[in-house]
């Protein structure tokens, strides 16, 4: 009698990069679904921020973060995040590079020079639900891959879900033979705090969008469980002052917009009515300065 073997498992680490609004965040999510959860980890892995994790039933695929890989400015900060980036796609097993279907620009040629690593690569071609033309695809595609040696390329729509399975499974081709890394059931191993202040992040570039320049982040500075109800109280730092009117809105219409959307995500991950105070602050340069940058969280 011969005992069927079932294929090794397979688990390692798998970064998404692409210029900003590609698609990564809706991808990732997609990917990983919208659920966040806080479980325990198997083995330590300090290697890496943990964005997520997707467990299947032969692979685990752990989904590192990579701050936006910023041109577009100068200063310490863009500094220190490009080299995160550099960083975190050499010590990865698969780097994911999100285009949208039918534009190649400035920005995403400057991902290629980072990717130079032993990673496998795949190009995940996203948005292709906005394409009026399909046929016009191909050469699309093959103009880019003349760009850079992709190990595989997926069309893809993260907002419709749509070829999912095939980018998973081109990704899972590169990682590496491993015991799982993660309890099946772990999202992310992110302290609830810090999501809570992702959650207010997306808000923000999600509702003012382009206007707010880059050097924005928001701190947790008060979480408070009771029985019946959590208090947050969270502050946004802007680096100028006419930053602020820009996140109130006209008569705070804005800042309200986005507290009332972020307390609603907040309650359902934590599952817990929740009061949220969003306060701003003008902090000038902060984001020119290293250490101020490390207490804010970035390494
Ligand atoms: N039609 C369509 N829209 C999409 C798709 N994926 C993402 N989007 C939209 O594209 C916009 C940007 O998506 P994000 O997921 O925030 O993009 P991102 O790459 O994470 O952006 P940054 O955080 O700026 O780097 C949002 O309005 C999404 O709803 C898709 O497959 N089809």
């Amino acid at each position: 009698m011969s005992e069927e073997s079932s294929p090794a498992f397979r688990c390692g680490f798998v970064a998404i990069v692409g210029r900003p609004n590609v698609g990564k965040s809706t991808l990732l999510n997609a990917l990983i679904g919208a659920k966040v959860s806080i479980v325990s980890r198997k083995a330590q892995t300090t290697r890496h921020r943990i964005h997520g994790v997707l467990t299947r039933e032969h692979d685990q695929f752990v989904f590192v973060d990579t701050p936006g890989f910023q041109t577009r400015h100068g200063g310490t900060m863009n500094k220190m995040m490009n080299r995160v980036v550099t960083q975190t796609l050499s010590d990865v097993d698969v780097v994911v590079h999100v285009i949208e279907a039918g534009k190649w620009s400035d920005g995403d040629a400057n991902l290629l020079p980072l990717m130079k690593s032993q990673a496998r690569t795949v190009l995940a071609v996203n948005k292709t639900d906005l394409l009026k033309d399909r046929e016009a695809m191909y050469p699309f595609v093959s103009k880019v891959m003349a760009k850079h040696a992709y190990d595989a390329v997926v069309p893809v729509s993260a907002a419709k879900s749509r070829q999912l399975d095939d980018l998973l499974n081109e990704i899972a081709a590169g990682l590496p033979e491993n015991e799982p890394m993660f309890e099946a059931d772990t999202l992310t191993d992110r302290p609830v705090r810090f999501i809570a202040g992702e959650l207010i992040r997306e808000k923000i570039f999600r509702l003012v969008g382009d206007e707010l320049p880059y050097g924005s982040t928001v701190v947790i500075e008060q979480w408070e469980e009771t029985p019946k109800l959590t208090r947050i109280a969270a502050c946004v730092i802007v680096e100028r002052d006419s930053h602020k009117p820009i996140l109130l809105g006209t008569n705070g219409d804005r800042i309200k917009r986005i507290a009332t959307e972020a307390r609603q995500d907040i309650a359902k991950l934590i599952d817990s009515s929740v009061h949220l105070e969003i306060y701003i602050k003008v902090r000038k340069g902060w984001a020119d300065r290293e250490s101020q940058l490390r207490d804010l969280g970035y390494e």
